[in-house]
């Protein structure tokens, strides 16, 4: 359904028509982008409270600066809605995150605005410090280079690497920090105390007040306002704030706090950082999901809300007659407290995601044995790897997207050494709406090639279960369990823990000619698939293998002994996946099956349902069904 936009959003198809716009008329810009926010994300789902909360700082960048010369990197990009609407996107928002629709997130292929691919947190310290550098060297020297970043993102290594750069790299570098007080769930650590404590420091905001009035003159002075700056670094600024202040200790020039819902004051401060050069940060306080009251109150809940009322703020439920599979997280989250209760060595550690994979419930019902460490993946396996030195079992839940952060310590700090790190990785395969840097694609395959990993995926949530158990065995070592967004097949799911042996695969049928070998809750497909062949009298075998690695030597030698033809379905990347290792075991053991492997191709795959995706990846239960006739012989008719 398409939305109007309110007058004078309707009028501003670039932000040089923001430009032109009276500095008075901005306020009327922000109501009416907020509203068209509401308007089109109630109706067509996607990311909510964050671009909220940020729509006068969209609107004062884009109106100060000369976007897209000025280059301008959003963090995440989930709260980029705004930047979308105002940079030519406004009549296709409603697309946004659809199959075949707009992305959800910047990417530069769909706009010279969006001047950086995002997704994954805490980079835009870096890529925008990067751009800084190179207009520097090709000596644009007017060229500004902003990097909007979240206090959430804010917690992620990667962002003080860039600052501890950018501080001495010289180049013309404004870090944004929309400080909100929140993650996905509320914002944690130490580095968020220290922005409250600045906040409401009162030494330090008395010395900051001096320093605005001062700097409140300098646009006044033109060209002189450098000189005028730098004589104010020369006093009180630079030899107090560099003490009391984290980012003045890294050599950024620290701004604020300052309301960042204030539209006059922000353009009148980006106004004066303009003629700042070097590195600087303004921090800005903002409300995430402002403007909107539900999600204002309940910001976990409004991040990313599903469908809703936009008058009544009824979030949508589908409503069912009859008792519905629970989601995976949910079992990973119910599980992994069952089995707390059990054992007393295991802990819960998620970077970032707890209301995500659902550890809260862990949270909350053992505080001192779950953990959300910040946006930090790379520390959440080396601080579970440190736990395991300690003869605990550490259950580390991380999406599978955002393992890839965290590859570096799955290898070093927890394989080489053996240590008996549970990784669950939520969300692996295609992630859905979220798109490809989302998309849990590549984790079998990363992780099938460490020594001591065991690469499992469950078919329901019984095996999910199970795996769990298992994989809290002594002597079990590294063990990865992937499993995907979304529902399993089981309304009756809390059944008894049992342990699986590592390395067996289980017969779902025997049958004849072609063996369909899944891994993971695809094989789900391959149920229906083989109860639809069953009318036109084909039985097709088929496994659920439950291990990528170890692989079920046994069941596959049963199976290359038995079958001509053999199919592999996994919702992860065919090259190295699991499919490759069954290839792998048949050219080694001199089997000449003919094989065909469904899965993800070698190719960048963008949003949309995961049905639609599996579809175009040739891997939805039409594609398993068209390779089964086609391998017996009996093609789809057209
Ligand atoms: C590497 C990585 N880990 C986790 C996430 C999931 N994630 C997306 S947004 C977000 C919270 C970001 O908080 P903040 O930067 O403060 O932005 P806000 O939503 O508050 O505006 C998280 C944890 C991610 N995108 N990337
Ligand atoms: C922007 C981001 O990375 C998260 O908000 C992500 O979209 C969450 O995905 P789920 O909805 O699958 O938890
Ligand atoms: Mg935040």
């Amino acid at each position: 359904m398409i939305i109007k936009p309110g007058e004078l959003l309707a009028s501003i198809d670039t932000p040089a028509d923001l430009r032109n716009l009276k500095e008075a008329q901005l306020l009327q810009v922000c109501q009416e982008l907020r509203q068209y926010i509401i308007d089109v994300v109630s109706i067509h789902g996607g990311h909510f409270g964050a671009s909220l909360g940020v729509v006068e700082l969209t609107t004062a960048l884009h109106y100060v600066f000369n976007t897209p010369y000025d280059q301008l990197v959003w963090d995440v990009g989930h709260q980029a809605y705004g930047h979308k609407i105002l940079t030519g996107r406004r009549d296709i928002f409603h697309t946004n995150r659809k199959y075949g629709g707009i992305s959800g997130f910047p990417k530069r292929k769909e706009s010279d605005y969006d001047t950086f691919g995002v997704g994954h947190s805490s980079t835009s310290i870096s890529a925008a410090l990067g751009m800084a550098v190179a207009s520097k060297y090709k000596k644009e020297d007017k060229r500004q280079h902003i990097a909007v970043i979240g206090d959430g993102a804010m917690t992620g290594g990667m962002a003080f690497e860039a600052l501890n750069h950018g501080g001495v790299a010289n180049a013309n570098l404004l870090v944004v920090l929309n400080d909100n007080c929140m993650s996905i769930d509320p914002n944690v650590g130490a580095l968020k105390e220290y922005l409250t404590d600045i906040t409401t420091s009162r030494t330090y905001n008395k010395m900051r007040d001096e320093v605005w009035k001062i700097l409140g003159k300098i646009s006044k002075f033109g060209p002189d306002a450098r000189a005028i700056v730098s004589k104010i670094e020369g006093g009180v600024k630079a030899a107090i704030l560099k003490q009391s202040n984290l980012f003045e200790g890294l050599n950024f020039r620290y701004f604020g706090p300052i309301d960042g819902h204030d539209i006059d004051h922000l353009v009148s401060v980006m106004e004066d950082l303009k003629h700042i050069p070097g590195p600087k940060i303004l921090h800005c306080l903002t409300t995430k999901g402002k403007g909107f009251a539900l999600a204002e109150k309940d910001q976990t809940k409004w991040h990313a809300p599903g469908l809703f009322d936009k008058i009544t703020g009824e979030i949508y439920k589908k409503h069912h007659d009859t008792p519905q599979p629970p989601k995976y997280q949910d079992v990973f989250g119910h599980t992994i407290v069952e089995l707390a209760e059990q054992n007393p060595k295991i802990m819960g550690v998620t970077p970032a995601m707890p209301s995500g994979c659902s550890l809260n419930i862990m949270m909350k019902a053992m505080p001192d044995r779950a953990f959300d460490v910040g946006i930090a993946e790379q520390h959440a396996v080396t601080f579970s790897a440190g736990l395991a030195t300690q003869g605990l079992i550490p259950f580390c839940n991380i999406y599978s997207t955002f393992m890839q952060r965290g590859y570096d310590q799955v290898v070093h700090d927890v394989c080489l050494q053996n240590l008996p790190v549970v990784f669950c990785l939520d969300r692996a395969g295609f992630a859905g709406a979220d798109g490809p840097t989302h998309h849990g694609a590549y984790d079998i395959a990363y992780m099938r090639c460490i020594p001591n990993m065991v690469v499992s995926a469950p078919m329901n949530e019984q095996e999910l279960r199970n795996l769990m158990y298992t994989a809290t065995q002594d002597g079990a070592g590294p063990f990865t369990i992937r499993y995907p967004r979304g529902e399993g097949v089981m309304p009756n799911w809390r059944t008894k823990l049992e342990l699986i042996e590592i390395g067996k695969g289980r017969t779902v049928q025997e049958g004849e000619v072609v063996a369909i070998l899944t891994f993971g809750h695809i094989g789900n497909y391959a149920v229906d698939v083989c109860k639809k062949l069953k009318y036109d009298g084909l039985t097709p075998g088929h496994y659920d293998m439950r291990f990528a690695k170890p692989l079920d030597e046994e069941l596959l030698h049963h199976i290359f002994s038995k079958y001509e033809k053999v199919i592999t379905v996994e919702d992860g990347c065919l090259q190295g996946g699991f499919g490759s290792a069954v290839l792998e075991f048949m050219v080694d053991n001199g089997y000449t099956s003919q094989v065909k492997r469904l899965g993800i191709p070698d190719q960048i795959f963008e949003h949309g349902s995961q049905l639609e995706l599996h579809k175009e990846a040739g891997m939805d239960p039409a594609a398993i069904e068209r390779t089964v006739r086609e391998l017996v012989g009996m093609p789809v008719k057209a």
